[in-house]
C-alpha cells in the first residue's frame, strides 16, 4: 500500500468512530431537549418541591445543551492506542454510548492526561498517539507519534510526521484557536496544576502562555465545577483588541462561564481603550497615587461654601473658614469613607453651631442644645449648606476635579514632582475620554469614597453611574495575562476582584513595558498576600515565530536580559526578515510596497506595527489598501497579538518611544508566524 492510501485507510477507520460520536451526540441532544420540556411541566404543578425540581432539571438540561451545542469543530481530536489493546478517543467533551462505555473521553479527564504527558522515554502504556483533524464532521487528516515501537503490533500503521509542526505551519485566522489537540507536555503540566493559590506561568514570546492560561481556565472549570461554577472565572488581558482575539478559545471548548475583560473594562459600567503616553501612564500607575487620591478627598469640593451663617432666635451664628477647615480635618482624621460620613459631618457642624451659641448665651439668649440641634438640623438652608460643603462624591467627578493644576498640586505635595503634576493635570484637562490607566484610579476612588447615599443616587449624572458590582471580590479564579505590564495601581484594582480567589498569572518580564518592576512587584505581592501556595512554570519553546524571525527579534533585548530568559524557536523556514531603509519622504511609499508584498506572499493576517504616535499617520498611508486581512496597530496594541506576516514601521522610533522601548520593539518584532519586514527611516 502506498503512503497516501495507508493514510486514507486510517482516515476511514477514524471516520467510522467520528460518525458514531455524532450520532450519539444527536441522541443526547434530543434527550436533553426532552428533559427541558419535561421540566416546564413540573413547573406547572407549582408546589415548592416541584419548582425546586424543575430548576434543577432545567439547569442540568440547559448546561448539557450548551455543552453539546458548542461549536462542534474538533469535537474528536485524538486517540490513544494502549498496551492493553484498547483504543481511547479524546475530545472536547466526554460522551458515553448507551451501554455507558466511553465513546469520547473529555481532554480534561484523568484518563486523557497521557495524551499530553506520554513521551517515548515515559510512554505511560501508550503505544501510539494520534491527532485527528476534522472539518466539521469529516475527518481530513491523521497524524501519529509512535511512542513505544517495541510493543507495537505488526499491523499498526503510523501516519505523518507530527501534528504539532503541521498546526504551527498553518496560517492563523482572525481569532486565536484552541490548541487542545497538540498541547505539549510542559504546557500540560501548567494547565493541570492544582487550582489553589497562585500558579505563575512565564516564558518568552510565542511559548503558548495565553493558550495555556485559557486551557487551564477550561480545565479548572471542568475539574472544580462546584467551586468555580458560581462566582466564575475572570480573565484579564491588556486590550479590547486582544480580548476579541482570544474570545473564541473558551466557547470553542464549550466553556461560557468566564468573563473576559481588558484592563480598561475591569470596572463595571465604564470602558476605556485609550492609552496614555508612556510618561503619563507611568505617573498614573504609580502607587504614590493612592496617597494623592486620599489627600484629594480631604480637600473641600471646588465650590464649597467658605462660611456658614444662620440666624437662630435673633442671634447670628457664623462658622468661619477656619472653623469649617478644622471640622473637615477632624472628620477626615477619624477615618471612614466620606460618603458614609455625611451624617457625621452634619452632626459635627451642628455641634460646632451649638458651641458657638453657648458662647454667645446671655440673659436674652438662652439656647438649649437638643432644641438647637433639632431645629437647625431640619432647616432647608442647613441641608443646602451640607450638600454643598460635604456633597455625595462620585469617583469620576473627584478625578475630574484634579484637572485643576492647583488642586492637584495640593493633593500631590511632596508626593509628585512639579513635572508629574503638569503631566497629569494636562492629561485630564485636555481630553474628556478616560484612559485605561484612569480606570484603576477610578476604582481606587470608589473604594476610598464609599457608595453614594441612595437618595443622592437619583441625582447622579448618567455618566457617573457604573453598574454597581455585586461581585466585587467574588470571582473564584482570576487569570491575568500579560501580567508583566500591570502597574501598581492596576494590581490593586485586580487584587480587589480576587481576595478569596485562586490565581493564574501569566507573563514575561522581558516583554515588560512597566518602567519600575520593583514597585509593581510590591503591589503584586500585596494583591496576592492572602495566598499561601505559589507554584511557577516556565515555558521554553517559542511556537509562534520561525527561528529566523525570533533570532532577529531577540537582538532588540539580547544585552538587557539573561540568555536563559529567551525561548527557543522550533521551526525554521529559511526566510530571513526583510529589512528595508527609506528616506523620510519615501517612508509612506516603502510601507505601502512592503505591505502589499506581504499581503501577496502570506496567506493569513497581516499586522503593520508602529509607534503609538504614528499609528494614525501609518493608517492614512495604507487607507487605499483594501484587504480585510490587514491591521494597523500601535506598539502597545500589538501586545499578545499574532499575525502571519508583520511589517514594523520605524523600529528605532519604537525603541525610543519610552524608557522600556526596546522591550516594546522586541514584542512588536516577535508577532509574526511566517514573514517579518522592518522598515527603517534612513
Ligand atoms: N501546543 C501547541 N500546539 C499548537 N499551537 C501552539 C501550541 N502552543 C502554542 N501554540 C501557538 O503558538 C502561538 C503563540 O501562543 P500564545 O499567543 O499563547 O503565546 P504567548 O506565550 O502568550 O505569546 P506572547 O508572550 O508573545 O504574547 C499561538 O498561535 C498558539 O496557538
Amino acid at each position: 500500500m502506498s503512503e497516501a492510501s495507508e493514510k486514507q485507510a486510517e482516515i476511514a477507520v477514524e471516520q467510522e468512530h467520528v460518525d458514531r460520536v455524532y450520532a450519539r451526540l444527536d441522541e443526547l441532544r434530543s434527550e436533553a431537549e426532552a428533559m427541558r420540556d419535561k421540566s416546564y411541566e413540573y413547573g406547572r404543578e407549582a408546589t415548592p418541591e416541584a419548582l425546586n425540581e424543575r430548576d434543577v432539571m432545567l439547569h442540568h438540561a440547559n448546561r448539557t445543551l450548551q455543552a453539546l451545542n458548542a461549536e462542534s469543530e474538533g469535537l474528536v481530536f485524538g486517540r490513544l492506542d494502549l498496551g492493553t489493546g484498547d483504543a481511547v478517543h479524546i475530545g472536547r467533551l466526554g460522551i458515553r454510548d448507551q451501554r455507558f462505555d466511553n465513546l469520547l473521553v473529555d481532554w480534561r479527564a484523568p484518563l486523557a492526561a497521557a495524551f499530553y504527558q506520554a513521551t517515548p522515554e515515559h510512554p505511560q502504556d501508550v503505544i501510539r498517539r494520534r491527532v485527528i483533524r476534522c472539518s466539521r464532521e469529516q475527518v481530513v487528516d491523521v497524524s501519529d507519534d509512535l511512542l513505544d515501537p517495541d510493543r507495537a503490533p505488526s499491523d499498526m500503521r503510523v501516519i505523518g510526521d507530527g501534528a504539532l509542526m503541521a498546526a504551527l505551519t498553518r496560517s492563523r485566522g482572525e481569532t486565536m484557536r484552541n490548541i487542545v489537540a497538540t498541547i505539549q507536555k510542559e504546557q500540560d503540566e501548567a494547565i493541570r496544576a492544582p487550582e489553589s493559590g497562585v500558579t505563575e506561568i512565564t516564558g518568552g514570546p510565542g511559548t503558548g502562555k495565553t493558550a495555556v492560561a485559557l486551557h487551564r481556565a477550561a480545565y479548572l472549570l471542568y475539574r472544580e465545577q462546584r467551586r468555580l461554577g458560581g462566582p466564575g472565572v475572570l480573565v484579564i488581558g491588556p486590550s479590547p483588541v486582544f480580548m476579541s482575539y482570544i474570545s473564541r478559545v473558551l466557547p470553542s471548548m464549550g466553556e461560557h462561564n468566564v468573563e473576559l475583560r481588558a484592563l480598561g473594562e475591569v470596572l463595571d459600567g465604564i470602558s476605556a481603550a485609550r492609552v496614555d503616553d508612556p510618561r503619563t501612564a507611568e505617573v498614573k500607575g504609580s502607587s504614590r497615587m493612592v496617597k494623592v487620591l486620599r489627600r484629594a478627598l480631604r480637600l473641600p469640593p471646588p465650590d464649597a461654601p467658605e462660611s456658614l451663617q444662620l440666624f437662630y432666635r435673633g442671634t447670628v451664628l457664623k462658622l468661619e473658614a477656619d472653623d469649617l477647615k478644622r471640622i473637615r480635618r477632624t472628620l477626615h482624621n477619624k477615618g471612614g469613607q466620606p460618603n458614609k460620613n455625611r451624617m457625621k459631618a452634619a452632626d459635627a457642624l451642628l455641634e460646632a453651631l451649638w458651641q458657638l451659641a453657648r458662647g454667645l448665651a446671655d440673659r436674652d439668649f438662652q439656647p438649649d442644645r437638643d432644641q438647637l440641634i433639632s431645629e437647625i438640623g431640619e432647616r432647608i438652608e442647613f441641608h443646602r449648606f451640607l450638600v454643598a460643603w460635604w456633597p455625595a462624591l462620585y469617583p469620576m467627578q473627584v478625578l475630574r476635579w484634579l484637572s485643576d493644576p492647583e488642586r492637584l498640586a495640593r493633593a500631590a505635595r511632596r508626593l509628585l514632582a512639579a513635572e508629574e503634576v503638569d503631566v497629569l493635570a494636562k492629561s485630564w484637562a485636555e481630553v474628556s475620554e478616560w484612559t485605561v490607566a484612569d480606570i484603576a484610579l477610578i476604582d481606587e476612588l470608589r473604594m476610598l469614597i464609599g457608595p453614594p447615599p441612595k437618595r443622592a443616587r437619583r441625582d447622579e449624572p448618567e455618566a457617573e453611574q457604573p453598574r454597581r458590582a455585586s461581585n466585587y471580590d467574588e470571582y473564584a479564579h482570576v487569570v491575568i495575562d500579560e501580567a508583566q505590564d500591570l502597574s501598581p495601581m492596576q494590581w490593586r484594582m485586580v487584587g480587589r476582584r480576587g481576595r478569596h480567589a485562586s490565581w493564574t498569572i501569566v507573563g514575561d518580564p522581558v516583554q515588560s513595558s512597566w518602567p519600575d518592576p520593583a514597585e509593581a512587584a510590591t503591589a503584586r505581592e500585596e494583591a496576592l498576600s492572602a495566598q499561601r501556595t505559589h507554584r511557577k512554570f516556565t515555558l521554553r519553546t517559542n511556537y509562534r515565530n520561525s527561528a529566523e524571525i525570533f533570532d532577529y527579534a531577540s537582538d532588540a533585548v539580547r544585552d538587557l536580559v539573561n540568555p536563559d530568559d529567551l525561548p527557543t524557536a522550533v521551526r525554521t523556514t529559511g526566510v530571513e526578515p526583510d529589512v528595508r531603509e527609506a528616506p523620510a519622504d519615501q517612508l509612506a511609499a516603502t510601507t505601502r510596497d512592503a505591505t502589499r508584498d506581504l499581503l501577496e506572499r502570506a496567506e493569513g493576517t497581516i499586522g503593520v506595527i508602529t509607534t503609538m504616535d504614528r499609528r494614525d499617520e501609518v493608517r492614512a498611508w495604507l487607507s487605499d489598501v483594501d484587504d480585510p486581512r490587514l491591521r494597523v496597530v500601535g506598539s502597545l496594541d500589538s501586545k499578545g497579538m499574532e499575525y502571519d506576516a508583520v511589517a514594523v514601521v520605524d523600529p528605532d522610533g519604537l525603541a525610543a518611544e519610552s524608557s522600556t522601548g526596546r522591550r516594546a520593539l522586541y514584542v512588536a518584532l516577535s508577532r509574526a508566524t511566517q514573514l517579518l519586514t522592518a522598515i527603517r527611516p534612513s
